[in-house]
């Protein structure tokens, strides 16, 4: 964990970065893009955010989600937007039209049996909210915090018999999912297929424990994730004063914001961005941290 990450005065997110860099932009959704509601299905990015993204999009900035929301979640809630999506934290990888779930094999049956077993659970208490997702089950405890024990100890037991499955702890929530995926080799699966040059900038900006994994893999590359290729140094930024990895904060969604505008000022003032990123040298490759 990286006790002392440098906060980033939002409006100032410009100031971190250089016309000749390329970027990519990793967003996660709940807690970054999205404010928190009780209910899952109440959630939405506003309109207005989407707008902005849709406007750093046509600068030639690469932009992906990076979710827990399952894939056809994911694409409601970033509509009219096109753009690579890493859902199911990573097991679901929508690219150019095309998915992918890392070669990992599902057991839904399993799948079916393990929900089960948690609604079976849950019978005694009013408050949980169970979110069925086509790989995944969530076991939400938002409505009632003081119910994070019974969660936790209800997730354990049902895991007890499921050795190819584990837990995601996020924000008030048990997510039970298959073994092997996580956010930060989707990452740098994605940017593999995205950057248009080996020296592109990845920026990843999300809320959660589950993020940690992306920051890790683009601030240390391949080091961090195995089999995974070496990325340039990347700019992780957490949203919200929690321990983290990342080498950057902001305080909360309403900042995310702003830093996004930032980041469309910067873009509006350098409008060539991607023709001049050809002619980028190696030795240029400075990361925004260097750049301070
Ligand atoms: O990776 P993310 O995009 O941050 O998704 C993580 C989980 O987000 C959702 O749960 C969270 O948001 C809910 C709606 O605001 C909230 O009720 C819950 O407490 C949060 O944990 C989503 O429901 C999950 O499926 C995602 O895995």
């Amino acid at each position: 964990m990286n006790l002392s990450p440098i906060y980033i005065q939002p409006n100032n997110f410009a100031d971190y970065l250089s016309n000749q860099q390329e970027y990519c932009l990793f967003l996660d959704i709940d807690g970054t893009l999205a404010n928190f509601t009780l209910n899952p299905k109440d959630s939405v990015i506003p309109s207005s955010t989407l707008v902005l993204l849709q406007k750093i999009q046509s600068h030639g900035v690469k932009i992906a989600a990076i979710t827990g929301r399952s894939l056809i979640e994911a694409k409601q809630m970033l509509s009219p937007m096109t753009l690579p999506i890493a859902a199911t934290h990573g097991l679901e990888i929508a690219f150019d039209d095309e998915t992918d779930n890392d070669g990992i094999t599902i057991d839904t049956t399993e799948l079916s049996t393990i929900r089960q077993a948690i609604i079976d659970s849950c019978t005694p208490y009013n408050d949980f909210i169970i979110e069925t997702k086509p790989y995944s089950v969530a076991l939400h405890y938002r409505q009632n915090p003081t119910l994070a024990d019974v969660a936790d100890s209800i997730v354990s037991t049902v895991l007890d018999s499921h050795a190819d499955w584990t837990v995601k702890v996020g924000k008030y929530v048990f997510e039970i999912v298959p073994k092997g995926i996580n956010k930060g080799a989707a990452i740098l699966s994605l940017l593999e297929k995205m950057q248009t040059n080996e020296t592109s900038c990845a920026i990843f900006i999300g809320d959660d424990v589950t993020d940690e994994a992306g920051f890790v893999a683009i601030q240390e590359g391949n080091g961090a994730i195995e089999n995974a290729f070496s990325p340039a140094t990347g700019m992780g930024i957490k949203v919200g004063t929690e321990p983290t990895c990342a080498h950057y904060y902001v305080n909360d969604i309403s900042e995310v914001t702003v830093l996004l505008q930032s980041f469309l000022t910067f873009c509006q003032t350098h409008a060539t961005l991607a023709p001049d990123l050809a002619a980028v040298s190696p030795t240029t490759n400075k990361t925004a941290r260097h750049l301070i």
